[in-house]
Order: C-alpha cells, then structure tokens, then sequence
C-alpha cells in the first residue's frame, strides 16, 4: 500500500471557480484517502517548495544558535500561549513509553503581536514563521470545507470550529523541526527521531526536507514509508477529526526512526497541526455519540500532559 497523491490544482490557493463536477472528483479522493490510510499527498496546492525551503533555511539559522540564545524562547514561558516557543533536544516524548525523542522544534502557536521572537539574532524568522502559518491556515480551511462535503455534511460543518485560527483562543501551531545528526554511541535504548504518536487535532500538513524518513501505520499494520515528493503538502488526519467522524476517517499513527549507525545526515520538518476552537464542542457529526462530546482546548492540554510529562504539560513546564 501506498500513500495516494492527489492533484488540488482545481481548489488551490487563490483559486475561486471549482466547477461542481470537478469539486465532487477531488471530494472523492480525499475520501477514499482519508477513510482508506489517513494520509495524503497533495499537489499542486499553491504553496511552493521555495516557501517551504525558505522557512526551512531560517529555522535552520535559529536551530544552530547556541543554546543560551534559544533558552529565552522556550515552550512554557509564554503567557498568553503555553504552547509557543522552542522546545530543546529530547524534551518531548510524542511516544511517552520511549526515551525523549532526538529533535529540537520550535512552535509557533501565537501570533500576539506583542511576544517575543529571536530577532536580533535570526532577523525574518518571525516574519517568514508568520507568513508560511497564514498560507497553511488558507489551505486548511479549504481542506476541511472538502471533508465536510466528501461526508455528504454542511460544508461549514467542520470549519465552522475553526473560526479563531491564528488568535490564542485556537491552539493551531505552525511547528518547525530539526533533527540533528545522530551519534549511535550516545542513543538511550529505544530512543527515535520521533515516537509513534497519532496527532491531536482535526488536520496536520508536513513538509520534509529530501532526506524523508517519515513512517506511517497501515491500516494492515505495517509501516510504509512517507517520502519527500518536492512540491507536494502531506496531509493527514488527526484524532479529534477521527472522533469527529466516529472512526471513518483514519488519524494513522506515523513515527520517524534513527538514521542506520554511520550515517550522519540532519533532517528537517515542518507540522501545521490544524486544532479546532477552544471552547468547539467536538461532537460525533453522525449523531450517534459514539464518543462523549470534548472541548478542543481541554483535549489539547489533556494530551500536551502524555507528550510532555504529566507535571509541565501546560504553563508550569
Ligand atoms: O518530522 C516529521 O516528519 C513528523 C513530525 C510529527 O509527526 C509531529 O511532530 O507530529
Ligand atoms: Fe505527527
């Protein structure tokens, strides 16, 4: 089995005249994706591989200070926002049974223009973190216009939840990643770039630098691997949206595994993990209840508590 592409061209960024009939054809892809794997490339969606490499090469330059540099920008010290900012090297466990896992990432989860970003010493970060997050957030809101439709539901029926996308009423995060080179010798047992985990929200696009890595679960329970395919956005489900849907639609579980002994290569990513509203009721759209109906915003905190460790999942970290 293999992760489906799919052409958006029709429904692309700035793209304003779909014919019904070319709308239904996309509907039904992203469907059969969606219910079938969880996980989907998409081409052709108006944001280019240069925007992706560019939010890349300055993440890359904030990565690559020293860590005194980074520490005022860390995850926890943020108080409109508790989870913006950096988070260092082994500090997340997105599998809490495994060791911390080997990558160092930067959230950016608010937009309030009055926090602070490194810009002395990484000028346009914030500008280019701020641009790439808004593009995402035009994308994501034509994506979840489409899973409604493709579900024979309101078209509003999922973006209607994410009215506050970019305020710190609504927890979507723009996450940049680097994934240093890995010294074998010096690897805690059972230690991964990035444990299995499922993701959280409604929806999560990745970007990935060549070097891929990325590995998704099957339906059939094997991991097939998520390569880099320049140009495309990978999309896919996350575990509010599964729940939304009452398991029609697949919130996979995806991990990246270490480089083989030797091999020295870093690894970048970019995460635009889409959340509903706050204070959104999360309620099974066929009606039948068959999970208790959840707050967004408490669901994200209960699960920032397993990723993060019980104590400093939210502010206290
Ligand atoms: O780095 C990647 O390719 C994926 C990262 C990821 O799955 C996550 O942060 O949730
Ligand atoms: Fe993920």
């Amino acid at each position: 089995m293999n992760i489906p592409i799919v052409n958006f061209e029709d429904y692309m960024l700035g793209e304003t005249n779909i014919s019904a009939e070319n709308l239904q054809e996309l509907c039904a892809s992203l469907k059969t994706a969606f219910i079938e794997v969880g996980f989907v490339y998409l081409k052709n969606t108006g944001i280019t591989q240069q925007e992706v490499d560019e939010v890349m090469n300055i993440s890359k330059e904030f990565f690559y200070l020293p860590e005194e540099k980074k520490l005022p920008f860390s995850r926890g010290s943020y108080n409109n926002n508790p989870n913006h900012g950096w988070v260092s090297l082994e500090r997340e466990r997105l599998n809490p049974a495994r060791p911390g896992d080997l990558k160092e990432a930067f959230n950016t989860s608010s937009l309030h223009p009055d926090i602070k970003w490194p810009s002395e010493d990484v000028p346009g970060f914030r500008d280019k973190q701020v641009s790439f997050f808004m593009r995402c957030k035009e994308l994501s809101l034509r994506v979840l216009r489409l899973m409604g439709l493709s579900l024979g539901l309101d078209v509003d029926i999922f973006v209607s939840a994410h009215k506050q996308i970019g305020t710190d009423e609504n927890g979507s995060t723009l996450r940049t990643l680097y994934y240093p080179p890995v010294d074998s010798g010096h690897v805690k047992e059972g230690q991964l770039r990035c444990g299995e985990h499922s993701d959280y929200g409604s929806i999560t696009f990745v970007f990935q630098s060549p070097e891929g890595g990325l590995q998704v679960l099957s339906r059939s329970g094997q991991y097939i691997s998520a390569p880099f395919i320049a140009g495309t956005v990978l999309l896919n489900v996350a575990d509010l949206m599964q729940r939304w849907t009452s398991d029609v639609f697949i919130s996979a579980i995806h991990r990246v595994l270490l480089p083989s002994p030797g091999d020295s290569t870093t690894r970048q990513s970019l995460a635009y993990f889409v959340q509903p509203d706050d204070e959104a009721l999360i309620t099974c759209c066929d009606g039948l209840n068959k999970y208790p109906p959840v707050k967004s915003g408490y669901y994200l905190t209960e699960r920032f508590k397993e990723s993060y460790g019980r104590k400093s999942g939210s502010m206290e970290s």
